[in-house]
């Protein structure tokens, strides 16, 4: 259901409303409140610095080969012992290379990244956690029937950004709602009961120290964003690019632009960085529920079906008009200036 609580209402009483509204919602509330717990703990120990030891001191590899810093063990053991006690049978987690089984006869199911932009560990840069919420689904013969279905079966689902502010962004599956962390309190607090992404940019999102290894259609829509009013876009374009999952996404969902981490083609990187189930389809599901849109290119996010728990997908996601231009490149097609509204009036003259 859609938020109508008050700005500063606290995250347990919109969640209460919500569960009053529709009580199917009982259990992934529960699983939301388990989150947010922990997230208070690991807000509090990132906000602390180098005072509370060395956060990126580097330990083993994980599941996709990323060496795994401190805080990305410590907000792992975090979530995972807050989700022990909520109805989650199954937890698929970047930091574990099988899915954990925790409460077998649990309802629910969680993917989650405990530890987003572990690159900005130890720089005091914006971190943050992700996770979607899944129906658990009792096969015996695939032990990874809760997690190999489309992302549109995701019940809710959301992410924390520990930046200057600790910031939970949720979708119960009817709009994106916005919290912050009230730290005297140590309670998240409504400031957003709407997100909405608006429908145009002039701001994308990309690591651009790829730019060899895209493929063309990547490379034909950068190309024509940096030449501004002097391309066929007409717009003068800015960048951003925060190695951060979270903060990118939360920045577009707040005032608008386009993310894209594309496949490209270094080695392992045919199908981009990011991980489907805890990443990817997540970060969809919340731009979709704040009016946004979110492709691999090809195909709607939320249409995806992992085969792995740790399998990864292209990302192209944001403002709904940026994101059909990116695919209308990626279909092999280039903006018609002179015909489109997309690209400006003056774009035949100016190229
Ligand atoms: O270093 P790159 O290639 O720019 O990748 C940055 C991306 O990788 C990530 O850090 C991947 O997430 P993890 O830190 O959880 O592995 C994203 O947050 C970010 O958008
Ligand atoms: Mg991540
Ligand atoms: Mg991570």
């Amino acid at each position: 259901m859609a938020i109508s609580a008050a700005i500063g209402t606290p995250l347990e009483t919109c969640l209460a409303q919500a569960v009053d509204a529709n009580p199917a919602l009982k259990d992934a509330a529960a699983v939301i409140a388990a989150v947010a717990r922990s997230a208070v703990e690991i807000s509090e120990r990132i906000g602390r610095g180098a005072l509370g030891g060395d956060l990126a001191a580097a330990g083993d590899h994980n599941s996709d080969g990323d060496v795994q810093k401190a805080l990305d063990v410590i907000a792992h053991e975090s979530v995972t012992a807050a989700l022990r006690g909520a109805p989650v049978a199954e937890v698929a987690s970047e930091e574990a290379e099988e899915v954990m089984r925790l409460n077998p006869d649990a309802p629910l199911a969680v993917a989650i990244d405990p530890l987003d932009g572990s690159s900005n560990i130890g720089v005091n840069m914006a971190v943050g956690m992700i996770f979607g919420i899944r129906p658990s689904i009792k096969d015996p013969a695939n032990p990874l029937a809760s997690f190999t279905t489309p992302g549109s079966t995701q019940i809710a689902a959301g992410f924390v950004t520990y930046g200057p502010a600790t910031a939970l962004i949720l979708t119960l599956g009817e709009g994106t709602q916005s919290y912050v962390l009230d730290r005297a309190e140590g309670t998240f607090k409504l400031t957003s009961p709407a997100m909405s992404v608006p429908a145009s940019t002039k701001e994308f999102a990309i690591n651009a120290s790829n730019a060899r290894h895209w493929d063309a259609p990547v490379k034909a829509y950068i190309e024509d964003c940096q030449r501004g009013t002097e391309g066929p876009r007409d717009k003068d374009y800015n960048m951003r690019w925060l190695a951060s999952l979270v903060a990118d996404i939360q920045r577009v969902l707040t005032r608008g632009g386009v993310f894209l981490y594309p496949g490209d083609a270094r080695k392992n990187y045919a199908r981009g960085r990011l991980r489907l189930l805890y990443e990817v389809a997540p970060v969809a599901m919340l731009v979709e529920q704040a009016g946004g849109a979110a492709t691999d290119g090809q195909t709607r996010i939320l249409d995806l079906v992992a085969n792995g728990i740790h399998e990864r997908a292209p990302l192209v996601c944001g403002s709904t008009e940026e994101v059909a231009c990116v695919a209308t490149y990626y279909a092999g097609g280039k903006p018609d200036a002179g015909r489109s509204p997309l690209f400006g009036q003056r774009g035949l003259m100016r190229s």
